[in-house]
């Protein structure tokens, strides 16, 4: 039956301290009554040794780990893991796993890992997989997935079960889950698809069904905020020095050589910037957060000659949402979008190629030698490696402890190292991106030494913010680790992290410290 409560309320629990909990939804929030089990895993020989194995359901994790003496205990996220009682008889399951949007290394990993998890640690052997992102639900057959038939595939790079954007439809989605009698319901994917999963879960429970929604955020640009890192970034950036060192090896081997690498990164520039700090042959990083101009005084141009004068070559990382504006400017507008509602970007490095180019031709000084690299689906659809391949075994099973345990309606996330459920609202309300004043950025550009692109009145307007900082004013959604970042806070001017003054670029985004561990 379905509560009156409205269901898109937060559960929000106020503790001592400033103390917060932002609960996510439990089955029997609104079906009542429900029957207990005690969890298959105190009987699996492999578990039930570990000392306290079994999560304590008052357990929680602070959002905010760099706190101040007499500052709020602030935000926590419910801790995940395996629970003692479970809501779900393990024959009465029948989970389905989706995944949507993007590729992104490890989808599969984390297919396997629900599919032979649930088996393995709670018995449960009915799960389908949906074929075809969101609209498989009701216009594709489902696959039967099984321990065995997954076996492999976290060796292979994609999805198995295929994905797409856009054909999300709410009312039809939840009649398969209800006609084909799913009662719990894996979604891998980004911010869009988490955004589908909560209006998924809305309709669920506003139709009173005991079906468990759990998500499990997948972005390959890192953009997901709240967790410390989403699963697939090792993996890219590891594969993008190959397309660094490419550019280095060309550039390097010819007089005022030029490498230029786009990675992906559509609003956040996270892999060109880890890519740039990982490889040290970089000397000059473009992302979306940052803009850049390129002719004048403190230019890119101005910077491309100085530095071939210096080194004789030179690397441009560039992210594919960088210099947007720049691009729509001196191109016809192109207002296009995805099937998800996604902006489709103009390919700025090529556009940039051509600009240097034309540029160097018409100086007729100084001939130069470019050669562009375009590694973006390359370094997404290969498989994970080990690091993320551990990290996709524990959010995979991380989910379905929450979902036996009758948590539904969240995301499994890493928060400060710590499994969690993340409500819905709180993953998609806002985008994870670099921020510029933030000190990971001032390393990324110590370590390449280019211009910041700040024009005089960027700088005075910065200057202007330089007032004594408040006392205890924590990041905003920040979650770092860390005690170097707390110096920072104290730094850094009210207004510059509030972002009143920092570039255009980063109004869409929140402004949490653009760390990752
Ligand atoms: N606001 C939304 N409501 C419902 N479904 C959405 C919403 N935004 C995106 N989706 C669906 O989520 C899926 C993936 O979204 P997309 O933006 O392509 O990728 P990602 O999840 O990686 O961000 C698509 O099927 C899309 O239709
Ligand atoms: O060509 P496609 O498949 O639309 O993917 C391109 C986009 O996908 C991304 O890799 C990630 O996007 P999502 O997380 O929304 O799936 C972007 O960096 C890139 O712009
Ligand atoms: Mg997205």
């Amino acid at each position: 039956m379905a509560s009156n409560e409205s269901s898109s309320q937060m559960k929000i629990v106020h503790g001592d301290a400033g103390y917060i909990l932002e609960d996510v939804p439990h089955l029997s929030d609104y079906i009542p009554n429900l029957p207990t089990y005690p969890n298959p895993l105190r009987s699996n020989p492999a578990y039930s040794v570990v000392k306290q194995y079994f999560v304590h359901m008052d357990d929680t994790v602070p959002q905010k780990v760099v706190v101040h003496k007499d500052g709020p205990r602030g935000v926590h996220f419910r801790r995940g893991g395996p629970r003692q009682k479970v809501y779900f008889r393990s024959d009465n399951v029948l989970a389905c796993i989706v995944t949507c949007g993007g590729l992104c290394p490890g989808l599969n990993t984390v297919i396997r890992e629900i599919v032979c998890s649930l088996s393995y640690m709670y018995g449960v052997d009915k799960v389908l997989g949906i074929d075809g992102g969101y609209r498989g639900f009701y216009s594709k057959n489902t696959i039967t997935l099984t321990p065995k038939v997954v076996n492999d595939i976290h060796k292979r790079g994609g999805t198995i079960l295929g994905t797409s954007r856009g054909g999300h439809d709410t009312g039809k989605i939840v009649d398969s889950i209800q006609d084909r009698g799913i009662n719990q319901v894996y979604i891998i994917g980004g911010d869009g698809t988490q955004r589908g999963a909560a209006v998924i879960y809305e309709e669920v429970r506003r139709r009173g069904l005991k079906v468990a929604i759990a998500g499990i955020p997948k972005t390959i640009d890192n953009d997901i905020p709240v967790i410390d890192k989403s699963f697939g970034f090792d993996t890219a950036v590891e594969e993008a020095q190959r397309a660094i060192n490419a550019a280095h090896v060309e550039a390097e081997s010819v007089e005022n050589g030029i490498g230029v690498v786009k990675l992906m990164g559509r609003y956040s520039g996270f892999i060109a910037m880890y890519a740039t700090l990982a490889s040290r042959d970089v000397d000059c990083c473009l992302i979306p957060e940052s803009s850049f101009y390129l002719e004048g005084k403190g230019g890119l141009f101005e910077f491309i000659k100085k530095r071939l004068k210096e080194n004789g070559h030179m690397v441009i990382v560039i992210a594919e949402g960088a210099g947007q504006d720049l691009l729509t400017e001196s191109m016809q507008a192109m207002d296009q979008k995805d099937a998800s509602g996604n902006k489709l970007l103009l390919d700025v490095g090529l556009w940039i190629s051509h600009k240097i180019k034309d540029h160097f031709a018409k100086e007729n000084k100084m001939a130069i030698v470019l050669k562009y690299i375009d590694p973006t689906y390359m370094i997404r659809a290969i498989p994970s490696n080990a690091s993320d391949n551990v990290y996709c075994t524990l959010l995979a099973q991380s989910a379905i402890h929450g979902a036996m345990a009758g948590y539904t309606g969240f995301t499994a996330g890493l928060v400060n190292g710590r499994h969690t459920y993340i409500p819905f609202n709180r993953i998609t309300e806002k985008m994870n991106q670099v921020v510029v004043t933030d000190r990971m950025f001032a390393r990324m550009l110590s370590s390449t030494n280019q211009p910041s692109f700040l024009k005089p009145k960027d700088i005075h307007e910065i200057k202007k913010a330089e007032q004594p900082p408040p006392l205890t004013p924590l990041l905003e959604g920040g979650n770092c680790n860390g005690g170097e970042e707390a110096e920072k806070v104290e730094q850094i001017p009210a207004q510059v992290l509030e972002g009143d003054n920092v570039k255009d670029k980063q109004k869409s985004g929140n402004h949490t410290e653009s760390c990752i561990i």
